[in-house]
């Protein structure tokens, strides 16, 4: 085995011919390589990701390898340290400053799960890394307390420059706020609309929510004032639209799709995720019974040409652990976590390439 002068910039150059796949550029040209060491035959760097959700992460690992392996010698020994700094273009935003990514979660029909899905996901990303958070701004069926087992919970208040704020919940490591947790059980439908789009400011604007990568908004179904209320207070990242396959789901979905991409509005849809795409009985996992239809989330994404991210089947465990308090993805073994953890990583992905490829989402202005 020959000795090789490995230098960092001998390193830089073999790692500039490995491309990220989504963002279509250089790992050196992103700035994705840091702390190179070298030493006889052997060189450590970091591959700085732009989310730990990554799903591509071994796929990078093994080009970085393959690369320092044919550019330079196949007798050097690669280690690869991966991390990941989540990105954003919410940078200087004046609300929620620390806030890297505001993902709205929106369904045209209720009851087709976004609550359910927002509470997997937040922790299927949680799980990979990521700082998380939950706003469950779903007025009518405020369901995320319950979810989380949380429901006995009172957010505290901490007064900071003159000013109170909210200190969210922390359940399972995840932030959230709801208005389940201001309002007595049976009461929030009342909260028309005026003083439920004051509390989702207050959610946003007097709310302690430090630093997160990801802040998921469980919105009511349909389109409402909270809709706009949101995308008037904060600039958005992006929306996810969740639906079933049933046709009814899928017509309002596309509603609610195409509300966000209304000129005055226009938040960028990260992509539509298909809930109870098939039913899977626990004892037969391998089965899947197409009872709502089958191939309609998949329609709507290509008629929109929006990204699909993916199917979470209908699964009993999944509702019981709702029910219970601790999201299905909390459990390892239940059939639903891997889809969840596949929806999640495609989502972080998405968020990844539209924060690299998009101008910033802008606040919209409300002309009176
Ligand atoms: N994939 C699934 N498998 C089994 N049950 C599910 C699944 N997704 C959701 N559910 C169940 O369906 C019911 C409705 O789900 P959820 O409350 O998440 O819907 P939603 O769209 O948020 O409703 P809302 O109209 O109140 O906003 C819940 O009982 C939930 O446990």
């Amino acid at each position: 085995m020959g000795e090789f002068t490995i230098n960092k910039e001998k390193v830089l150059q073999a790692l500039s011919t490995v491309q990220e796949p989504d963002l279509k550029k250089d790992l050196v040209t992103l700035g994705m390589i840091r702390d190179i060491e070298v030493g006889v035959n052997q060189v450590s760097f970091t591959v700085v990701l732009t989310t730990p959700a990554c799903p591509l992460k071994e796929l990078i690992r093994r080009s970085c390898v393959e690369a320092i392996h044919t550019q330079l010698s196949s007798d050097i020994d690669v280690k690869v340290n991966l991390t990941a700094d989540v990105t954003s273009t919410r940078s200087g935003a004046s609300v929620i400053p620390g806030v890297k990514n505001v993902i709205a979660i929106a369904s045209g029909k209720g009851g087709v799960g976004k609550s359910t899905v927002t509470a997997n996901l937040a922790l299927a990303l949680h799980r990979s890394g990521a700082k998380v958070g939950i706003i469950d701004a779903d007025i009518y069926g405020p369901s995320i307390p319950v979810m989380f087992g949380a429901e006995d919970l009172q957010p505290t208040i901490t007064p900071k420059d003159g000013k109170n704020y909210i200190n969210p919940i922390r359940q399972y490591g995840i932030k959230m706020i709801s208005i389940g947790f201001l309002t007595p059980p049976d009461s929030a439908v009342v909260w028309r609309g005026p003083m439920a789009s004051q509390a989702l400011k207050q959610f946003f604007g007097d709310t302690d929510w430090g630093e997160l990568d990801y802040l998921l908004i469980d919105l009511p179904p349909g389109t409402s004032d909270i809709h706009l209320t949101l995308v008037q207070t904060v600039p958005v990242t992006g929306a996810v639209i969740v639906t079933t396959p049933q046709k009814v789901a899928l017509a309002d979905a596309n509603k609610g799709l195409a509300m966000f991409r209304q000129p005055q509005i226009n938040v960028p849809i990260l992509g539509v995720i298909e809930n109870m795409a098939y039913f899977t009985p626990a004892e037969l996992p391998d089965n899947k019974y197409y009872i709502f239809g089958q191939g309609g989330g998949v329609k709507l994404a290509e008629r929109y040409q929006v990204p699909f991210l993916g199917q979470i089947p209908l699964v009993q465990s999944i509702r019981e652990a709702g029910d219970e308090g601790r999201p299905a993805v909390m459990n390892t073994e239940s059939v639903g976590t891997e889809a969840f953890r596949d929806a999640a990583e495609a989502l972080a992905q998405q968020v990844a390439i539209r924060n690299a490829g998009l101008e910033k989402t802008k606040v919209v202005e409300m002309r009176v």
